[in-house]
């Protein structure tokens, strides 16, 4: 559905994406993961062909996405929209509808977005949560074979959330491909069957929910010590005697900190969530590039050791 080779885009001397290789196969969903500037959004369009890559290959269904008939198999939620103020809500699906060779029936996408008692409304009208999923109602009317999501739930409440969720999962069901960006690392969870995660527009990490979390130290160790050896951790976290160890392998490290006969107490291991594992990645990024301090980890002090590579 979507290849992109050494695909690199520079905004002047900024380079948003740098070098991103990266297949997905359809009927994949595909969760995109990042800090704010990772380049998230740059990656989404240069697979919309709404940008054009500075160097490297991008392509949509095997062609120039900026070609209408790539494009035509698309529907695509930016991560802002502007809709007329003065269309109603139905109007306005009518006209993306008009679009399409074969769109769903407005009826049909108004109920399946919970949009249905809102038809008649003005989209001025609208609440920030309401014109959201109305942005995002409009990915799915053309029967894209490939819908792209920006943030689509940003501004939703719990219950609108799960309700975009599902509709989501629906046109997954039905063979749709899908690739959506999200700073709630729970819809990652919930939604994506494979997780990439970028920064400074390069790939991190990428693949399974599992592998991701098997290739991040989602394993936080913590324990109180005067002074421990080095114990292989990924990442290591001093603070007094408070140490805060992160690995992917924590009864390994627990009978190396047991083996090293070094005195200790109040000793904890947890299972961090994806979004503590993937903030000790883009963490342990910084800490290569020394260019940003180690914040976002709980607990977070003076990083002490390295974290081995993650990217592939
Ligand atoms: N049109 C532009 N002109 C100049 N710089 C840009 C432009 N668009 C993006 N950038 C820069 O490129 C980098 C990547 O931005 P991008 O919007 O792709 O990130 P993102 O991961 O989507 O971020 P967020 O989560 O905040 O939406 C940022 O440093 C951003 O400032």
């Amino acid at each position: 559905m979507v290849r992109l080779a050494g695909a690199t885009r520079r905004y002047g001397d900024v380079t948003a994406l740098d070098g991103v290789t990266l297949d997905v196969p359809a009927g994949q969903l595909l969760g995109l993961l990042g800090p704010n500037g990772a380049g998230k959004s740059t990656l989404l369009q240069l697979v919309s062909g709404l940008r054009r890559p500075t160097s490297g290959v991008v392509e949509l269904f095997g062609r120039p996405p900026w070609e209408p008939a790539a494009r035509a198999g698309l529907g695509m939620t930016p991560q802002e929209t502007g809709l007329p103020p003065t269309l109603r809500v139905r109007e306005v699906v009518d006209v993306v509808a008009g679009h399409f060779p074969d769109p769903v029936p407005t009826a049909e996408v108004l109920e399946r977005f919970g949009l249905g008692d809102l038809a008649r409304r003005q989209t001025g009208g609208l609440s920030g949560g309401q014109k959201r999923r109305l942005a995002v109602a409009l990915a799915f009317v053309g029967r894209p074979r490939l819908a792209l999501l920006d943030e689509p739930t940003t501004g939703l409440d719990v219950d609108a959330r799960h309700d975009l969720w599902d509709a989501v999962r629906a046109y997954h069901r039905d063979g749709g491909t899908v690739v959506l960006t999200s700073h709630y690392l729970e819809e990652v969870e919930a939604l994506a069957e494979r997780v990439v995660v970028v920064d400074r527009g390069r790939v991190l990490v990428d693949g399974s929910l599992e592998e991701v979390r098997s290739a991040v130290p989602a394993r936080r160790v913590r324990v109180r010590a005067a002074a421990l050896p080095d114990l292989g951790a990924d990442r290591a976290l001093v603070d007094g005697d408070r140490h805060e160890l992160w690995t992917s392998d924590a009864d390994a490290l627990v009978r190396r900190l047991v083996g090293s006969g070094a005195p200790f107490a109040d000793l904890e291991v947890a299972s961090a969530s994806l979004e503590e594992a993937f903030l000790a990645v883009t963490a342990a990024a910084d800490d290569r590039s020394g260019s940003r301090s180690a914040t976002g980890v709980p607990g977070t002090s003076t990083p002490t050791t390295s974290t081995p590579e993650v990217a592939r």
